[in-house]
């Protein structure tokens, strides 16, 4: 197999060695691509590989039948229009840890270069001049630094405020008051946060939320004399409200690497001399790029060749143990999927799916996704897979309930598919039996005990002597020949079935032939 990547941003030649070294990868590198020129050249690649400067537009996406993966070396995935993503079924990978530290340490730079303003007094000793009054700056020492988002930066920020022995104090949804004792900080509301600072600096993501985050409101409430650092994403601060705080005096500096339009040139922020900044370099080191290029080479390699990736951004991440547990079902719960939706032709309202066993413990939303993916199959075909057949089934409707239960029926590990249609429920088991392989043990209310692979018969026949010959007759005479048969029945005389694996395909003409034998009720064929 070999595959097109597309590298549209600089990325660290060493970072991208995994990728050059992987077996059937034409590697282009193109970091001159106008959108418009994107778009177009996007047709031929499978994967995409950016930093944070492609703008990874709906328009880009929808014009890239053929592109797989997306990987972006480095954090925030906000130039890259994720819905459209997921809507396409193309995963979008990112490299979460490998640039934390230079981002915290950039960030401590821009804190320490702010309060003693070095900048301006660089620009003033350049200039030719000796002035030692204008550049009075204020000690880090005893002032509280506020942290607004304490992931993995901020909370590599805050350690290290810790050693400038600064009192610091932070908001984040996910931060408890135990965590913040054990880091030796205080946790607050942003409210409280805003209030207490003498700097405040931000490590949140650019979400909708957080966007224009800190606004003239938020201003308003801080001390006089604030200091603010950004070197999380341009958009979480509101520039003009900025520029408004810094011209009436309230805000005493801030010291900003990130803007809401990038290139930030020509800004009138920066005509300020409270205002120092530097163009998106937190992540700039030799060290970051290095391990972001190699993290995302990594997962895209993965991916490509089938594997799961370390660091999806639109799938759920799960541990590589939890991983190592529901793997084994991936296949047994895709084909249970496409079985169910052979048997029934109808518009599936709804799904359940019920895991029981060794199962339960585990996190199974990827097993979810492969029965979604399954049954979601038979219309859409390979348009479906794992990154959207969950907002695919949104899409149309379907509510999926995802339940976890003890009751195993005598099986260590069982998953139970029911499809909810306007002709009524469908439902069919399958577990993995230790040694011998996945096999599906129940449809509807009949125990049976097939492989699901292959070429399968399903027939739904009276309990009446001579049904089973007469079917196996018609084999006969179209040649088809019957590997295996299961037969099932709930009552006596009432209603059974017939799981026959065949060697070949059973042509339509076939079935419809079967379906029109006495006592034969449906016929269906279904391909694994
Ligand atoms: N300047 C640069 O070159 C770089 C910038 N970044 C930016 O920094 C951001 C943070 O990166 P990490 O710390 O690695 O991400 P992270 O995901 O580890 O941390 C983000 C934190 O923000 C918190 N958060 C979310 N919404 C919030 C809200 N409304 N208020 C307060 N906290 C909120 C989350 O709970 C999380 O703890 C990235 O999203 C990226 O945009 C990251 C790397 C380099
Ligand atoms: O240098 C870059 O690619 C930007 C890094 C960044 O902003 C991020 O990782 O979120």
């Amino acid at each position: 197999m070999s595959f097109n990547i597309l590298i549209s941003d600089p990325l660290s030649e060493d970072g991208i060695f995994p990728l050059r070294q992987a077996e059937g990868m034409n590697i282009v590198v193109d970091t001159t691509c106008t959108p418009a020129e994107l778009a177009e050249k996007i047709r031929d690649y499978d994967a995409l590989l950016v930093r944070s400067q492609t703008q990874v537009t709906r328009d880009i996406i929808e014009n890239a039948p053929n592109l797989k993966i997306i990987g972006r070396a480095g954090v925030g995935v906000d130039n890259i229009d994720l819905d459209a993503a997921t809507e396409h079924g193309i995963i979008v990978v990112n490299a979460p840890d490998g640039n934390t530290n230079s981002a915290a340490e950039h960030t401590i730079a821009m804190l320490t270069a702010l309060a003693r303003k070095i900048p301006q007094a660089f620009n003033s000793l350049k200039s030719g001049e000796w002035d030692r009054k204008s550049f009075i700056g204020v000690e880090l020492k005893n002032k509280t630094l506020g942290v607004i988002g304490l992931g993995r930066i901020g909370a590599e920020v805050a350690a290290r405020a810790k050693g400038q022995r600064m009192n610091v104090i932070a908001y984040d949804p996910f931060l408890t008051e135990e965590k913040a004792k054990k880091m030796g900080i205080s946790s607050g509301t942003v409210e409280e946060v805003l209030k207490a600072a003498d700097f405040i600096t931000i490590h949140t993501p650019l979400l909708k939320e957080t966007r224009n985050m800190i606004n003239a409101e938020a201003f308003a409430i801080m001390k006089e004399g604030v200091q603010i650092v950004n070197c999380a994403r341009g958009g979480i601060i509101d520039e003009d409200a900025l520029y408004d705080a810094i011209v009436s005096k309230k805000v005493a500096g801030a010291a900003l690497d990130v803007f809401e339009q990038e290139p930030f040139v020509g800004h009138k922020l920066l005509t300020l001399p409270e205002v120092i900044a530097t163009p998106h370099l937190g992540a700039s080191t030799i060290e970051a790029q290095e391990s972001v290029a190699i993290d995302v080479s990594h997962d895209v390699v993965t991916f490509l060749n089938g594997g799961a990736v370390r660091n999806p951004v639109n799938l759920p991440s799960v541990s590589k143990e939890v991983l190592a547990k529901i793997e084994p079902f991936f296949d047994l719960s895709e084909k249970i999927g496409i079985f169910l939706s052979r048997l029934s032709n109808k518009v599936i309202e709804e799904v359940n799916i019920y895991y029981a066993g060794e199962l339960a413990e585990s996190d199974v939303r990827p097993l979810t996704r492969n029965t979604l993916k399954g049954l979601l199959k038979r219309n859409l075909g390979e348009h479906v897979n794992d990154v959207n057949a969950k907002y695919l089934a949104e899409r149309f409707g379907i509510k999926v309930n995802e339940h976890k239960t003890s009751t195993t029926k005598g099986f260590s590990n069982l998953i139970t598919v029911e499809i909810t249609t306007a002709s009524g429920i469908r439902r069919v088991s399958g577990t993995l039996l230790n040694g011998l392989g996945a096999r599906i043990v129940k449809v509807d209310d009949n125990l049976v005990d097939i492989s699901p692979e292959g070429h399968l018969l399903f027939v739904k026949h009276k309990d009446q002597p001579g049904a089973i010959g007469r079917v196996g007759t018609m084999l006969a005479v179209e040649n088809i020949n019957i590997a295996t048969m299961q037969v099932g029945r709930s009552t006596v005389g009432g209603d059974a079935i017939m799981m026959l694996t065949v060697d070949n395909h059973v042509k339509q003409e076939n079935v419809s032939r079967l379906k029109e034998l006495e006592d034969i009720y449906d016929v269906i064929a279904i391909d694994l």
